[in-house]
């Protein structure tokens, strides 16, 4: 798929929260029913060929199981699979136009890295030979060929990942699974294995599936997120839509704002500001009925004294409840007349002297704010 295609359908998905509806019979239609003792995941995803999708959740949520799922690992309770038209869930999961590449990418320790990667090919029927061309040519595209005799040990955290992709890519798959593909590299190689990944599914003609924790793989990575918690959908879109309008304490978390869920009447929206008590954020957007309002911790601006002379709309007397340090930053978490975080320099953290328990007033510009419909 070409950058242009991508930046197309970004503009679509921008505009259309319930994104990726693949064309009848292309692509992947599934609705994953999977009961495992008391937990109970139902998830529905549709892919397009050519687009990368991140399941995206707390732990427990439920992602490893949908990939699982997919992979044929796990039996689907009820729901159905259809992969470019097929159903897959009928056939097995050796049998499957699949490919999977999981955390720790199970190589084979004995066989060298060309042997690693025919190992796909033959799985699916090639004859030695042809695996071990196939093979040849993957880890030449990815940049591996001087390291084709090499045993995985001899392997950095890096190649590995690629290695391990190169086989998942090497039986053609009509879907390609990644379990976590950078959880096991260190922060500097992952920044490199990003880049790299996201170059070789841009090119990747079929459907991808990743499953993360890590909310800047998947907006890196994908271009559709569905966000998974206790087993349901809560969100899905594209990473800018998600980052802009969060729907739920775990996403707005992830993307870093404060969100509430209230009720405007024009520009005012009435939230619970805790303990039952209703507070009123004043807003540039003039809404009616049930809203979100989000805004970023560094657009909260604090005082110890309760300023008399802002242009900020709203004001808020809170307390400290927490402190620590986010990059180089502090992040303040408040309680009070509404529960919020804000971040502040060090030197502005030392200067109010702020401590867990002080009393601040917090204000935000009404157009730090941003509303939209709950
Ligand atoms: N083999 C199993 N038998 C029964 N329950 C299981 C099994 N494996 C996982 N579960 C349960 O299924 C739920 C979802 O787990 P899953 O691993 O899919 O979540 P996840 O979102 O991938 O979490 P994590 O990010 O921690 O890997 C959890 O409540 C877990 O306890």
């Amino acid at each position: 798929m070409s950058g242009t295609e991508k930046t197309a359908r970004d503009a679509h998905h921008a505009q259309e929260p319930v994104g990726a509806p693949a064309p009848a019979g292309e692509g992947l239609h599934a609705r994953l029913l999977v009961e495992r003792g008391s937990f109970r995941l139902d998830v529905a995803l549709t892919a397009a060929p050519g687009d990368v999708v991140a399941l995206l959740g707390p732990n427990g949520a439920g992602k490893t199981t949908a990939l699982r799922a997919l992979a044929g690992l796990v039996p689907l309770t009820d729901g159905h699979l259809r992969l470019d038209g097929a159903e897959l869930h009928r056939t097995s999961p050796e049998s499957r136009p699949v490919g999977v590449v999981f955390q720790d990418y199970l190589l084979f320790p004995h066989l060298t890295a060309l042997d690693n990667v025919a190992f796909g090919p033959r799985c699916h029927g090639a004859t030695k030979a042809q695996a071990r061309a196939e093979a040849a040519k993957w880890l030449d595209r990815m940049g591996l060929a001087d390291h084709a005799g090499s045993k995985p040990r001899k392997l950095s955290g890096g190649q590995a990942q690629r290695v391990a992709l190169a086989r998942a890519l090497a039986t053609h798959p009509r879907l390609l699974l990644l379990d976590e593909p950078l959880a096991a590299l260190d922060a500097r190689t992952r920044l490199d294995v990003r880049a790299q990944l996201r170059h070789h599914l841009a090119e990747f003609e079929a459907v991808a599936v990743l499953v993360t924790h890590d909310p800047l793989d998947a907006m890196v990575l994908a271009d559709h997120l569905v966000v998974i918690e206790d087993g349901r959908i809560v969100q899905q879109g594209s990473p800018a839509h998600i980052a802009r309008h969060p729907r739920t304490d775990y996403i707005a978390h992830l993307v870093g704002l404060n969100l509430y869920r209230g009720e405007a009447q024009g520009h005012t929206v009435r939230v619970d500001g805790g303990s039952g008590i209703t507070t009123g954020i004043t807003t540039t957007e003039d809404l009616a009925g049930p809203v979100f309002v989000a805004f970023p911790p560094s657009a909260v601006t604090l005082h110890r004294d309760r300023p008399t002379c802002s242009s900020a709309r709203n004001l808020w007397r809170c307390e400290v409840a927490g402190m620590e340090t986010h990059g180089d930053q502090i992040r303040a978490d408040l309680t009070g007349g509404l529960p919020l975080a804000a971040d502040l320099t060090t030197v502005a953290a030392a200067e109010l002297g702020l401590y867990p328990g002080a009393a601040v007033w917090a204000t935000v510009k009404a157009t730090q704010t941003h509303a939209y419909p709950a």
